[in-house]
């Protein structure tokens, strides 16, 4: 293998709406990031995420894949292999470090198992270290009910909290930071807000050691690698390898042409109103009635709605509405036809919007 192998590879993870993207974008404006690729994994039938991303587009590599949970191994892996390939033959010139960001669903012992574990990728890559980011205000929710964020947790070089700018009561961030500690005491934790939080104070860890972390941690790693020995070359058996949640979905809304905001408020609110706590994260991109050469961006992550943000133009040239809901127990029928109501485009046997929004009597989603 030629010099500058091996590749340091960072992962950065974190529960749905964390603020994986949000931290990237901040981190990749510093020099030091400067030949830096970016490996994104999206989920569903619209991507956005790589829209939100701001670096010149060439950086960025979008894994697309159908799934919610997984960055998924085959394709990972294969994108990986490409990067090796495209270096040794001169058609990249250097890349000094990789950033895997995965979905916030991810089990992540896969995505560490696919770079530690591989027999061709262990040469050209070294695993770096993990960043996890933790929300001060949904963390603790998150790590009751979903086995996944307390495995990103465990996993982690470094653990970041962030939005506790939005967390209300001083003594739940200190108690989320003790249960942060317990899950993973070797960790360094640090907070999104403190400008230290930076690319010297989160990357270049050292190699990745699981010895340095639990028990589980390494039982975890330790069936992947058992699991990946059947599975070498075989990208094929997703369904066997499928293990999110099947109470989780995602749902992609798009609409062609613009819709006032009006609309858009009221199709959130009453989402929000109606089915606030099976909602884990929104995360859309608008074309506004009202100002439609400027994209309107809205997050929401349970139960936060950030504000929504503008974009000075269209990332990709292409305008539209494309809203990705991912939820927990909600039927897929009964989002369509709100958001069908609400972008004038009824199906049958559903009231448009001006009925539902006159007759108090119409209820949305029967
Ligand atoms: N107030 C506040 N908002 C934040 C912070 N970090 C992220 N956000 C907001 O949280 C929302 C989600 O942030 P993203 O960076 O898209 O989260 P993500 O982890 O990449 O989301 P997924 O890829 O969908 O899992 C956005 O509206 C951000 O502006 C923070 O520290 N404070």
């Amino acid at each position: 293998m030629s010099s500058g192998f091996p590749i340091p590879v960072s992962v950065l993870t974190g529960f749905l709406g964390a603020g994986k993207t949000t931290l990237l974008n901040r981190l990749l404006r510093d020099p030091a990031l400067a030949d830096t690729a970016v490996i994104i994994n999206e989920f569903g039938e619209v991507a956005i995420d790589h829209l939100l991303v701001e670096q010149a587009s060439d950086g960025i590599i979008q894994l697309s894949d159908g799934c919610l949970c997984c960055t998924v191994h085959g394709e990972l892996v294969d994108t990986l292999a490409d990067l090796v390939d495209r270096l040794q033959t001169g058609r990249i010139a250097r890349l000094a470090r990789i950033v895997i960001e995965t979905t916030g669903l991810a089990d992540p012992a896969p995505v560490l198992q696919s770079i530690m574990g591989h027999p061709a990728l262990v040469q050209a890559f070294r695993l770096d270290g993990v960043v996890t980011l933790v929300d001060a205000v949904n963390g603790s929710a998150t790590l009751d009910a979903h086995v996944e964020a307390v495995k990103q947790v465990a996993v982690a070089d470094r653990i970041v909290l962030t939005k506790a700018d939005l967390a209300t009561d001083p003594l739940d961030i200190e108690a989320l930071r003790t249960r942060l500690r317990q899950i993973n005491p070797g960790a360094e934790l640090l907070d999104a807000g403190d400008s230290r939080t930076d690319v010297a104070a989160l990357f270049d860890c050292g190699l990745y050691n699981p010895a340095t972390k639990s028990a589980d941690v390494r039982r975890w790693l330790g069936e992947e690698a058992a699991h990946d020995h059947h599975h070498h070359g075989d990208h094929g058996d997703h369904d066997r390898d499928h293990r999110h949640d099947s109470r989780v979905r995602s749902h992609a809304l798009v609409h062609d042409g613009p819709v006032p905001f009006s609309a858009i408020e009221m199709f959130l609110d009453l989402l929000r109103s109606a089915h606030g706590e099976r909602l884990l994260r929104m995360k859309g991109i608008i074309e506004l009635l009202e100002d439609p050469a400027r994209p309107l961006v809205v997050h929401g992550v349970q139960k936060i709605l950030h504000p929504p943000a503008r974009l000075p133009s269209w990332p990709d040239g292409q305008r539209g509405t494309r809203l990705v809901l991912i939820t927990l127990d909600m039927p897929e029928d009964y989002v369509r036809r709100l958001f069908a109501a609400f972008t004038n485009r009824p199906s049958i046997d559903t009231p448009d919007r001006a009925a539902l929004e006159n007759n108090p009597l119409a209820i949305a989603g029967r």
